[in-house]
């Protein structure tokens, strides 16, 4: 049986106190035994998220000119705008079995942006003529996202017995991403070589991720049930809201709860010879403040468990993992070259 258990939203926001209560239990043992659980009842109707899908393929389907104008290039400033077919390195994080391999591909081109409060690191936006209502349909859902994180620390809080809003406290300043994915269409032979995967295995930086994906598949997480190994995680009922623990999350807590790893490899239904039609996915990085501490919190060091983490700031933390990332860069391929990367 699938481990990811899925939780009514609606029983936290307007349940009774027993609801409530078991809530915040389900969302503490799941986050701390597996890393992952789905969210239903969360506010957006089935209409509101294929609007979002769409918004995303049409970013997407924009012609190469159009994505390049707002290209984000790896330096000092954070992910803004479109990052280029295997501009990103995922394979150079923290999955046991990848550990130095720098030289792997991720067969996706992604959009990134924060808050629009976050005058810290403006947003990239495409031409508003080139796309209709793009920018006000991302917003919006980035402020969805944002509501509900928040009301899910006051569950971690409560689930974790925690001092009330030593969590919520933590998000004065709006540091939370949204990131848009598109796997382009792809042989299935050449996820098979080795070298070129959808996405490695690796961990989020943040505090939880919200990830919608669309119905093609291929998402696993680690089973750190069994420890045997990846899992998938069914695409059906689409409209479910994957949730998982970040790295910070992971600091705070003092390794009491791990952060969830995942990959997006090939669909197992997949035909080994054939085509992978194209997939999209929007995950919501949900993040606290960046000058807060990473360190672990008081209520989970002990004389048997001392702190695990130094204390840098969760903006530090972040940093070090992009610098990772983008090790090795390419430089961006052109429009030829990215069609090409894709097949
Ligand atoms: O596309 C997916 O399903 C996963 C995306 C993801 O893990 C990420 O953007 O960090
Ligand atoms: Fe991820």
């Amino acid at each position: 049986m699938n481990p990811i258990k899925t939780l009514d939203y609606g029983h936290w926001v307007s349940g009774d106190d027993t609801q409530r209560k078991a809530f915040a239990k389900s969302l503490h043992d799941q986050l701390v035994e597996l890393g992952f659980l789905k969210l239903k009842n969360y506010g957006m109707s089935d209409d509101y998220v294929d609007h979002l899908f769409n918004l995303t393929e049409e970013f997407f389907k924009l012609p190469y000119e159009d994505k390049k104008k707002i290209a984000y290039f790896h330096g000092p400033k954070l992910q803004r705008g479109w990052s280029s077919l295997g501009s990103e390195k995922s394979a150079t994080l923290d999955s046991p079995e990848n550990q130095s391999h720098a030289d792997l591909h991720d067969a996706k081109e992604h959009f990134d942006c924060g808050a629009a409060e976050d005058a810290a690191y403006p947003n990239q936006w495409p031409d508003a003529s080139a796309i209709d209502g793009f920018q006000h349909g991302i917003e919006h859902y980035f402020d969805q996202c944002q509501k509900i994180g928040l009301n899910l620390m006051e569950a971690l809080e409560m689930g974790f017995d925690l001092p009330p809003r030593c969590l919520q406290t933590r998000f004065a300043e709006h540091a939370s991403q949204l990131r848009l994915n598109h796997y382009p269409p792809i042989q299935a032979a050449k996820l098979k070589d080795g070298s070129t995967n959808r996405l490695w295995p690796h961990t989020d930086y943040g505090i939880l991720t919200f990830l919608l994906q669309d119905t093609v598949g291929g998402l696993e997480i680690w089973d750190n049930v069994n420890q045997a190994g990846f899992i998938p995680v069914p695409t059906s009922p689409r409209r479910e809201m994957i949730v998982n623990a970040g790295g910070t999350l992971e600091r705070l807590t003092n390794d009491f709860l791990k952060a969830g790893l995942h990959r997006v490899v090939s669909p197992a239904t997949a035909d080994d010879e054939g085509m992978l039609p194209g997939r999209y996915s929007i995950a919501f990085f949900l993040h606290t403040s960046r000058t807060t501490s990473a360190a672990p919190l008081p209520s989970f060091i002990s004389a048997d468990h001392p702190s695990l983490y130094e204390d840098i700031t969760t903006f530090e933390f972040e940093r070090r993992r992009t610098e990772k990332t983008y090790k090795d860069e390419a430089p961006i391929a052109n429009g030829q070259e990215q069609k090409e990367i894709a097949v």
